[in-house]
């Protein structure tokens, strides 16, 4: 094996401009780990393995995938057993969530990292399989020396990336060896191995998150279109594209000579924009009929072999009530599986008073599952609403537990009922919790342990009952690990957490957009309709600012609506900004996409689900 010292050189040099003889990825890799993470070859690190609170963390939010994801390691080390291979599956911030290798090398694997817990993101522990791919997108084989940190030099790593069914990378599966054959072409095999294996996990969980709609598997030759296809899709009941596995997603973009597109700009199109075919044709590529006639032939000439599956769950109709979930839980969410864990779960913890925490980004609906959760219940007591960010800190004591007649300088002659008081026999809501002074944390936890709360200047507390729900968008575990928040506090708060998906993750865009319309005519006393073009754009965006900025979009989309028709103009225009590929480095591509519209920009636009302006601002840059 090469030694530390060279080692360390070789990287330097290379950090200095030479050439080496190493794969690209090695040495792009390195280059970041110099450059953009200022690591220094010279100080070794141990593998990082995380707490163990962390790690629950990062398990519960991996819980669907690794879940999914267990057939597949399964599988796998079956296939090499007896080779000495660890399999680890880590999540997108390269913590590994799930762990596959011999017991009886465990204290190795654990101070190799090759473990449960351990984080492999790039910029902790340097050039690594699972941080190279997360990084890249790509598939890697990180061996030996290639390395960054040179703790790790002995280790033979392959990753390969999950992508989710809207295209965002959500895993990376992993298969390792403490020691191995010199060369590297040995890990050839693992490669292989790794990248079938990542694609039967995507296939799994497209299956699973999209029981409601129909699955277009595609593959090269009709002799593994049923057992171990190449790509799939699923469309909903109109042939609208919901989501893809990563090689649908590449099938679709050779299909339509469009190299430069993401996941998302194929989102919403239907099927018969990119092949030869409708939605009432998908029963022909059922299973059992002659392959011959299960042949598909894209827009481009290109011919794959289809087999479709048919919904398993038959799609809910609307307003037909849902089991046994309060109304107020039920309007949460239509055929998102993520919402309606969210929704089954919120049901059964109403019920019981525990104080419940909800995570997610700002503007996914914390506090509307809040209301929602406090309706549930038969709505009795106030909901109170207390945003901890937006009251400044000197005023958050005499807000929350109010006052005694003259309790301090300044304080009003007849005192004030505190908003903890206001919400008894009701709900508190504590929106952005976090940001609760710390001083105020173990009064907090009085009142939820003790039920009672003692207003400033009071001789005595006061009984009080209440349901307490918190949120918070940051990481309420890192806070406690910093020392601003109460571990007591965070314990007794977080006796049950409930995480909302963000907007981009949700399978039930189209009836969220409905909803939010059917608020905004209820406001303005008018109705909208959606055309064609702007439900594709509205589907295809990424939605980054989440459930606000959509209703914010559709706002001014119906304000600038003529004659209560919603086009593509009347939607802001930053919504279109990335919609479109990227700058292609080859501009025959954009010239021939549209000259199969017949040179009609407007064509285009309404094929991507785009603006025009988007498209003429491309032709622009071309020229
Ligand atoms: N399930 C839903 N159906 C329809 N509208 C919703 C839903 N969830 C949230 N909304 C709407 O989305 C907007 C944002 O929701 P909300 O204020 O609850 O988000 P939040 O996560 O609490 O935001 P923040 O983190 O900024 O406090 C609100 O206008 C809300 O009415």
């Amino acid at each position: 094996m090469v030694s530390t010292l060279s080692h360390i050189r070789e990287i330097e040099r290379v950090g200095m401009g030479a050439v080496s003889p190493r794969d690209a990825p090695v040495v792009k890799s390195w280059l970041r780990c110099l450059n953009d993470y200022k690591l220094d070859p010279t100080i070794a690190q141990e593998a990082y393995i995380v707490p163990e609170l962390k790690l629950r963390e990062h398990r519960e939010q991996a819980e669907e995938l690794i879940r999914i994801g267990r057939s597949g390691l399964e599988g796998l080390f079956n296939q090499v057993a007896g080779q000495n291979y660890v399999l680890l599956l880590s999540d997108a911030r390269g913590v590994t969530v799930d762990f596959m290798g011999d017991p009886t090398f465990d204290n190795q694997l654990r101070k190799a990292g090759l473990y449960l817990g351990s984080e492999w993101s790039e910029n902790r522990a340097g050039t690594c399989a699972v941080g190279a791919c997360i990084v890249s997108g790509e598939p890697v084989i990180i061996h030996q020396d290639d390395h960054f940190d040179a703790s790790h030099i002995g280790l033979t790593c392959t990753a390969a990336p999950v992508f989710d069914t809207l295209g965002d990378l959500t895993a990376v599966l992993d298969i390792s060896q403490l020691r191995s054959p010199t060369a590297k072409a040995s890990q050839q095999l693992a490669l292989h191995l790794a990248t079938s294996t990542a694609r039967r996990i995507e296939l799994a969980n497209l299956m699973t998150r999209t029981r409601n709609d129909w699955v277009l598997r595609l593959a090269r030759s009709p002799e593994f279109l049923d057992v171990d296809p190449d790509a799939a899709i699923a469309l909903d009941g109109s042939g609208r594209i919901t989501g893809m596995t990563h090689g649908g997603f590449g099938a679709l973009a050779r299909s339509m000579n469009m190299r430069g597109l993401a996941t998302r700009d194929f989102l919403g199109l239907r099927i018969s924009e990119v092949f030869d075919m409708d939605v009432d044709d998908l029963p022909r590529f059922m299973r059992g009929r002659p392959n011959g006639e299960r042949l598909l032939r894209a827009k481009n000439g290109l011919v794959l072999f289809a087999s479709a599956i048919a919904p398993a769950v038959s799609l809910r109709a609307p307003n037909i009530p849902a089991p046994r979930l309060p109304r107020a839980l039920r309007d949460l969410s239509q055929g998102d599986t993520a919402m309606e864990r969210v929704q089954a779960r919120a049901a059964k913890l109403a019920a019981r008073d525990i104080p419940i925490l909800i995570q997610g980004e700002t503007g996914s609906g914390k506090e509307f599952l809040a209301r929602a959760i406090h309706d549930s219940c038969g709505g009795s007591g106030n909901f109170v609403a207390v945003n901890c960010a937006a009251i400044p800190e000197h005023l958050i004591e005499s807000e929350l537990f109010g006052y005694t007649p003259g309790a301090f300088t300044g304080a009003s002659q007849k005192g004030k009922r505190g908003l903890i008081e206001e919400a008894n026999g009701g709900t508190l809501f504590l929106d952005e919790i976090g940001d609760m002074p710390l001083t105020l944390q173990s009064r907090l936890l009085r009142v939820l342990s003790e039920n009672e709360v003692q207003p400033v200047g009071a001789l005595k507390a006061r009984p009080v009952r209440l349901r307490v729900l918190s949120a918070s968008h940051r990481d309420l575990a890192d806070l406690v690990k910093e020392g601003r928040f109460r571990q007591d506090l965070y314990y007794r708060l977080n006796a049950a957490t409930l995480s909302l998906p963000a907007l981009r993750e949700r399978q039930d865009l189209g009836w969220l957009i409905d909803q939010l319309l059917a608020r905004i005519e209820k406001e303005n006393g008018e109705t909208y309709r959606i055309d064609k073009a702007a439900q594709a754009a509205l589907l295809a965006h990424a939605w980054p600012g989440n459930l606000r900025e959509l209703s914010n979009a559709l706002r001014v989309a119906a304000a600038l609506s003529e004659g209560g028709v919603i086009d593509v103009d009347c939607l802001p225009d930053h919504l279109f900004a990335g919609a479109v590929a990227a700058p292609s480095d080859d501009d025959g591509e954009l010239r021939q996409a549209l000259s199969d519209c017949g040179n009609n920009v407007s064509a285009l636009a309404r094929k991507l689900g785009v603006n025009r302006s988007t498209i003429h601002r491309r032709l622009k840059r071309l020229n």
